[in-house]
């Protein structure tokens, strides 16, 4: 049988040792004096906002030329300054603006068709290409190595938000050979090959479970709650925000429709998506439920005719890391092999621990959203007396004390409805059913179960079902489950 070739990181601009991020830290200032006017404000940007005289200044800048723009890093640097610009003028005064002014307008737009990413604050603007490394050039995936270049609002809460992700992208990164290892030996029908690559896609997995759990650290849900995410918001779905008709990207033709675009997310991380597409987990659209067995196989063609909010975040990654994942779709293999090897206990049991992590992955960011959006917009909703009654708390102190604080009334996603309105993420979504409904399609294989169960309650070394005996050999002596400990586990 002839096969598409696998895909080669290097012909998608991903790295092997640094994944989706550059794998040299990205630029920290353009260095032709022609950008000064922009780099004097991004330097200042955490003044501007916080004296509100952000779109004074920007409607001082000149319309500046992209023609000067050379390297890749020089365009993805301009693409980060038009981010945090665009989006300190949208979200940094009483009301936002709708129009953005000819001078963001105009260059972003270029620097965005070159990039293959929309003009909004993306998740590439805001963490891959927006951190440096502190003391070890070429070590991203420890925290205490990172720091970002730019944030809205200076705090370090906002940094370590942005940074976990980096992190998790750094760590996530070694994934990758291994992802196109398995593919590579489930085509060669090499079953013992394919094994050790899901067991180690398996146990990194739990570490960026780990990774994401230490959100906790440095970034408290109520300054995200109030502060940050603010300035995250896009202007899809952004009725409640105060963003009703979307964004006009002047640029002095007359002919400027108003825009609508999803605001940075982490659903826009390819990373996480290749998880998704090694192991065959297909999401549908949200409240579009799997009905059973028949419809199993036809949902690509499905995916392709419906709205489906991970789908449409593709559009959101760079270009060619887009490219790379619809290439890898189409040569993913792993679930078939698994299921026409469905005897095979250990290949199963490898798969189905894949599975089990990456859910366990989404559960963990299903409690910190309850913990930095659900929980802060609740009390504050109660603290302006426009809840239905009071629940009891269970938040952090912070929260608290913003209780008994008079009430305060935020601007855009922090806003507090007059109604009770459905929660939305900077995305747009619905996010709660869409959140757990991602969670539910994850883990959910036509094969295995009884793995998943051995998985998370046993301690033993050894298991069995019906002739075959499956060996579970904890290296340090012992089996940790991914509830336990975020996910680490010993093979
Ligand atoms: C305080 C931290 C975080 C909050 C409040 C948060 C919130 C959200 C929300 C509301 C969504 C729904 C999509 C939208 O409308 O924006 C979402 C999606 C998502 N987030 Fe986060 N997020 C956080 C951190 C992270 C981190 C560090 C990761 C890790 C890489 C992550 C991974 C994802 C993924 C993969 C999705 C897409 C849904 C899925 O595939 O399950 N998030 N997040
Ligand atoms: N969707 C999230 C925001 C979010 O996840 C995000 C936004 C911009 C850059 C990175 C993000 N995720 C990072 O940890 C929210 O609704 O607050």
């Amino acid at each position: 049988m002839v096969h598409l070739p696998i895909p080669r990181l290097e012909d998608y601009s991903i790295s092997a040792t640094t994944g989706f991020l550059p794998d040299a830290p990205p630029l920290t200032a353009l260095q032709d004096p022609y950008y000064g006017p922009w780099e004097a404000i991004i330097s200042n940007l955490q003044a501007l906002l916080l004296s509100k005289k952000i779109r004074q200044e920007v409607n001082k800048l000149p319309v500046l030329s992209t023609i000067r723009l050379e390297a890749e890093a020089e365009w993805r640097r301009a693409y980060v300054i038009l981010s945090f610009l665009s989006h300190s003028y949208i979200w940094g005064d009483t009301t936002p603006a709708e129009t953005l002014p000819p001078a963001i307008s105009i260059p972003y737009l270029a620097v965005s068709a070159r990039l293959e990413v929309p003009p909004v604050a993306t998740y590439a603007a805001l963490c891959l290409w927006n951190f440096r490394p502190i003391f070890q050039v070429d070590v991203f995936d420890d925290l205490s190595n990172l720091a970002t270049l730019h944030t809205f609002t200076g705090a370090l809460d906002e940094s370590w938000f942005y940074l976990v992700s980096i992190a998790i992208e750094a760590r996530g990164a070694a994934i990758l050979p291994a992802m196109l290892d398995a593919i590579e030996n489930a085509r060669e029908g090499n079953i013992d090959r394919v094994i050790p690559s899901l067991q180690s896609i398996a146990e990194r997995l739990g570490e960026l479970t780990h990774l994401l759990s230490r959100m906790y650290e440095n970034c408290d849900p109520h300054i995200f709650y109030t502060r940050i995410r603010p300035y995250l918001a896009g202007s899809k779905n952004m009725s409640e925000a105060g963003l009703p008709r979307g964004v006009k990207y002047l640029d002095g033709s007359g002919n400027e429709p108003f825009r609508h675009y999803s605001g940075g997310s982490n659903a826009q991380s390819s990373l996480i998506q290749a998880f998704d597409i090694l192991l065959g987990v297909e999401h549908r659209p949200t409240g579009d439920r799997k009905l059973g067995p028949q419809t199993a196989h036809t949902s690509s063609e499905y995916q392709a005719k419906s709205h489906n909010f991970i789908l449409e975040m593709r559009k959101y990654m760079p270009g060619p890391h887009r490219r790379f994942l619809e290439h890898l779709a189409k040569v993913s293999n792993i679930r078939a092999f698994v299921e026409e090897h469905s005897s095979h206990g250990a290949l199963t049991v490898a798969y189905d621990a894949c599975l089990h992590m990456l859910r366990g992955f989404r559960d963990k960011h299903i409690q910190i959203v309850s913990r930095y959006i659900v929980l802060p917009a609740k009390e504050h909703r109660i603290a302006n007396g426009t809840a239905m009654q009071k629940t009891k708390s269970t938040s952090p102190p912070s929260i608290r004390m913003a209780l008994q604080s008079p009430p305060v009334q935020f601007q855009g996603l922090a806003r507090t409805p007059q109604q009770q309105v459905d929660l939305r993420g900077t995305g747009g979504t619905a996010l709660i059913p869409f959140l757990k409904q991602a969670r539910d399609e994850t883990g959910d294989p036509s094969i295995g179960a009884w793995a998943r169960r051995l998985l998370t309650n046993s301690r033993n070394s050894f298991f069995s079902r019906d002739t075959e005996t499956v060996k579970i050999q904890g290296l340090a002596g012992q089996w940790l489950d991914s509830e336990d400990v975020g996910g680490i586990c010993h093979w």
